[in-house]
């Protein structure tokens, strides 16, 4: 498989602080990938290197083979980044056709002005008079102007309502199909799930995971059965005896009642499904689950702070 991005030992020092430490990656054409990871992460950092706007301290950034400040690089890549900077003096269209003159074979303007969505009211606006959402939808369109084969997001739907977020993760979708390979970043971990083949966890400037979003979440995350035990009467002595025979079960890690549902968390499903029906528990509504991203992550993060009181103390 072509890779469109290789990451070699790639670290970024800021004032004698690593934020980015001895990360390696590569980005396969036509994939689609979330970076993920808690404010500070280093997120933003490692996109603005695979940019060329910024020189790693150390290791190596390539894009299709070379470096990304190439002007051959520049040309097949398009970025979206957290500040949509336009030249206030232009029109909308204005701005789009500028942009569009920069490259060898630049998208139809009648195809742009589809990706943003813009009403001819809002083509003949200023730049500047856009709302923050409008913004974002022209920093969209400029980011495909040059029919890239690589495109970078870096948190693009912040600040965008629900119809307007849809209505570019469809494009995303669109996008992909067409083959185009695509990175972003953000923090609503829904849409890493849905939109991603492949997530990049970062966490205090390394990866912490990289796998599917199901991966991930089977990696840092527990499986679990749940279900609703109905005793007769109130004797105690059967609960306890079921946590007991639960917890006994390999691969159980814990057996706790919460919100009315007895919830076994566990390696492996099928065992305590087994059990179950074995000690005769009168279980109903029995449900296995997985968790899910935002647990993965919090899991991570919580470890963290873990890991600060164990050094503190
Ligand atoms: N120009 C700079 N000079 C000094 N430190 C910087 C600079 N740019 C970023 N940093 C620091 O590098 C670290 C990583 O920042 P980065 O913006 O890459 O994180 P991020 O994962 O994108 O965070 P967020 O989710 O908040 O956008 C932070 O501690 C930040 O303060």
């Amino acid at each position: 498989m072509e890779h469109i991005a290789e990451i070699e030992h790639v670290s970024k020092i800021f004032a004698g602080k690593t934020v980015v430490d001895d990360v390696s990656f590569v980005i396969p054409r036509g994939s689609v990938t979330a970076v993920l990871g808690p404010n500070g992460a280093g997120k933003t950092t490692v996109l603005s290197m695979m940019l060329g706007l910024r020189d790693p301290s150390q290791g190596s950034v390539k894009l299709f083979g070379q470096s990304p400040k190439q002007v051959q690089v520049k040309r097949r890549i398009g970025a979206m980044l957290q500040d949509v900077s336009v030249i206030d003096s232009l029109k909308v269209y204005e701005v789009m056709n500028m942009v569009r003159s920069y490259y060898p074979n630049p998208l139809g303007m009648v195809d742009m002005i589809h990706i943003a969505g813009f009403t001819s009211e809002e083509l003949n606006k200023r730049a500047e008079k856009l709302s923050g959402g409008q913004k974002r939808r022209l920093g969209f369109a400029l980011a495909l102007a040059g029919d890239p084969d690589f495109l970078f997001f870096d948190e693009p739907t912040v600040g965008l309502d629900a119809p307007a977020r849809r209505a570019f993760w469809q494009q995303v979708d669109r996008l992909a199909d067409q083959g185009k390979t695509i990175l972003f970043s953000t923090h609503y971990l829904q849409e890493a799930e849905d939109a991603a083949h492949r997530i990049l966890l970062f966490n205090k400037g390394k990866i912490a995971a990289d796998g599917t979003p199901d991966e991930i979440v089977s990696r840092l995350t527990s499986r679990s059965v749940s279900f609703i035990a109905d005793w007769d009467g109130n004797d105690t002595y059967p609960v306890l005896e079921m946590i007991h025979r639960m917890r006994a079960i390999p691969g159980v890690s814990d057996c706790k009642e919460q919100e009315g549902r007895w919830v076994v968390t566990t390696d492996n499903t099928d065992t305590v499904l087994a059990a179950l029906f074995r000690y005769g528990i009168p279980a109903r509504d029995i449900r296995t689950g997985q968790g899910r991203l935002d647990d993965a992550f919090e899991l991570m993060l919580t470890h963290d702070e873990q890991d600060k009181e164990a050094v503190s103390s």
